[in-house]
C-alpha cells in the first residue's frame, strides 16, 4: 500500500507536478486581476459609481463563452467567473442584498445564485421592505419575485414599482423545485405538512397520493414551513433543498412537484441604472385614458418601430374602479435610440408612463 498523498503510478505524480504548477499560476492570476478590479473600484469611488455594473459583466461572460474551446463546460465556466466577479466586487466595497425572507426561501437561493456567497445577505419579512431598505440605502440591491410560470404575476411587486423610484438591474430566472423534509426520514411518521399556499398547490396531487390522511398547513413561505418541521414532532415541509440543509431536515422525497419546469423569475431592483449590452430588456409601466382602444393606440408605437414586447400584465390602479396599469416588457435598451424615441412617443398617448429598468436579458437556463 502506498504512503497517503504518494501514488505508486509516475504518470499521475508527473501531471500533479504540471497541475500544482498550474494552480501557482491560476492562484497569482488571480490576485493580479483582483488588483486591477480594486484599482477599477478606486476610480469608481471617486466618480461616485456603483460597484456592479452589470453590461460589462455580460460582456465579459459573452466574449469568455465564445472564446472557449472545452473541455470547460459552459455552465462550469460561468459558475467559476460569477464566482470571481463576485469576490471583486466584495473588494471594490462590501455590498448588502436584501431579499425577501427568511433565510432559504426560492428568493434567498436566486440571490445567492446571482450576487455569489461573498455580499452580506438581509433577509426582510416583506416585499415592501425590501423595496425600503434599498430606498433608503441600507442595502445595494434587492431581489423580489416578479413571476411564476405556473401561478402567474407577483402583483405585490409589480404595485410597489409604481410608489418606488427603484430601477430594475436584472432579472434572473430560477427553477423551483420542491422536496418533502421531515426529521424523520420516512413518510410513515408525517401527520401534518406546511407550506407556503403555492408549494402546497403544486405538489397537490402527490400529496394526495402519498400522503392521504395528512393535514396540510399554510405557513408565510417555504422556509418558515421548514422550521416548524424543525420543530414539530410529526411535521413535515415541502421546500427546498437547501432548507433541509440549514434546518438540519432529511429530504424524504425529492421533486416533489406535480409539474416540471416551474420557473419563478426574480428581479433586481437598485438606485442606479445599468448601460447597454445589445441583449437586453427594458420594461415599462403605464395607464391609459378609460376610452376605447386607448390600449391599442399606446402599444402601436412599439409594433411600428419593430420592438419585440416579451410581456403585458395589467393590474388595477386601485385610484379609480376598473383602470389599470399595464407592464410591458420589451427587447432593447433605453440607450437604443429605437426603444427611447418609442416611449417617449408612447408617453403623449397614455395618461401615465414609467420606465422601470433597461437590464441584460437572462436565460432561463
Ligand atoms: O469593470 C468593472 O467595472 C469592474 O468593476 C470589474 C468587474 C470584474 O470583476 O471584471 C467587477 C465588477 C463589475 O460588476 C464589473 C466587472
Amino acid at each position: 500500500m502506498s504512503a497517503p498523498g504518494i501514488d505508486v503510478d509516475p504518470r499521475i505524480d508527473d501531471r500533479r507536478k504540471a497541475i500544482d504548477a498550474i494552480d501557482d499560476q491560476l492562484l497569482e492570476l488571480i490576485n493580479e486581476r483582483l488588483r486591477l478590479v480594486m484599482d477599477v473600484g478606486r476610480i469608481k469611488a471617486e466618480q461616485g459609481r456603483q460597484v456592479l455594473d452589470s453590461s460589462r459583466e455580460s460582456r465579459i461572460f459573452d466574449r469568455l463563452l465564445s472564446r472557449n474551446r472545452g473541455p470547460l463546460d459552459e455552465k462550469v465556466l460561468i459558475h467559476l467567473f460569477t464566482q470571481i466577479m463576485a469576490a471583486s466586487r466584495q473588494l471594490q466595497r462590501p455590498q448588502r442584498v436584501s431579499f425577501l425572507g427568511p433565510e432559504a426561501t426560492f428568493t434567498h437561493i436566486a440571490a445567492m445564485n446571482h450576487f455569489g456567497p461573498s455580499v452580506e445577505y438581509a433577509p426582510q419579512p416583506s416585499i415592501r421592505d425590501v423595496f425600503r431598505d434599498v430606498e433608503k440605502g441600507e442595502s445595494h440591491y434587492g431581489l423580489v419575485p416578479v413571476e411564476n410560470s405556473i401561478e402567474g404575476a407577483v402583483n405585490h411587486t409589480l404595485d410597489l414599482f409604481f410608489e418606488s423610484e427603484l430601477k430594475i438591474c436584472a432579472e434572473r430566472y430560477l427553477q423551483i423545485s420542491h422536496d418533502l423534509l421531515s426529521r424523520a426520514g420516512g413518510l410513515k411518521a408525517i401527520r401534518t405538512v406546511y407550506s407556503h399556499p403555492q408549494a402546497l398547490a403544486q405538489c397537490r396531487m402527490w400529496l394526495q397520493k402519498y400522503l392521504p390522511d395528512a393535514v396540510l398547513k399554510e405557513c408565510n413561505s417555504t422556509a418558515r414551513a421548514a422550521q416548524k418541521a424543525a420543530e414539530i414532532e410529526g411535521a413535515a415541509a415541502v421546500a427546498s433543498r437547501e432548507a433541509a440543509q440549514m434546518y438540519q431536515l432529511a429530504v424524504v422525497a425529492s421533486r416533489i412537484e406535480d409539474v416540471a419546469r416551474n420557473t419563478t423569475r426574480f428581479l433586481v431592483i437598485g438606485r442606479d441604472a445599468v448601460h447597454r449590452t445589445g441583449r437586453d430588456k427594458t420594461s415599462m409601466m403605464f395607464v391609459t385614458s378609460h376610452v376605447p382602444g386607448a390600449l391599442y393606440k399606446v402599444l402601436k408605437p412599439m409594433s411600428d418601430a419593430g420592438l419585440n414586447m416579451v410581456k403585458l400584465e395589467s393590474r388595477p390602479t386601485r385610484h379609480e374602479n376598473w383602470s389599470y396599469f399595464f407592464f410591458v416588457d420589451v427587447e432593447g435598451h433605453i440607450e437604443d435610440a429605437a426603444v427611447s424615441e418609442t416611449l417617449e412617443g408612447m408617453k403623449k398617448l397614455c395618461l401615465y408612463l414609467k420606465h422601470l429598468g433597461s437590464y441584460p436579458k437572462a436565460s432561463e437556463g
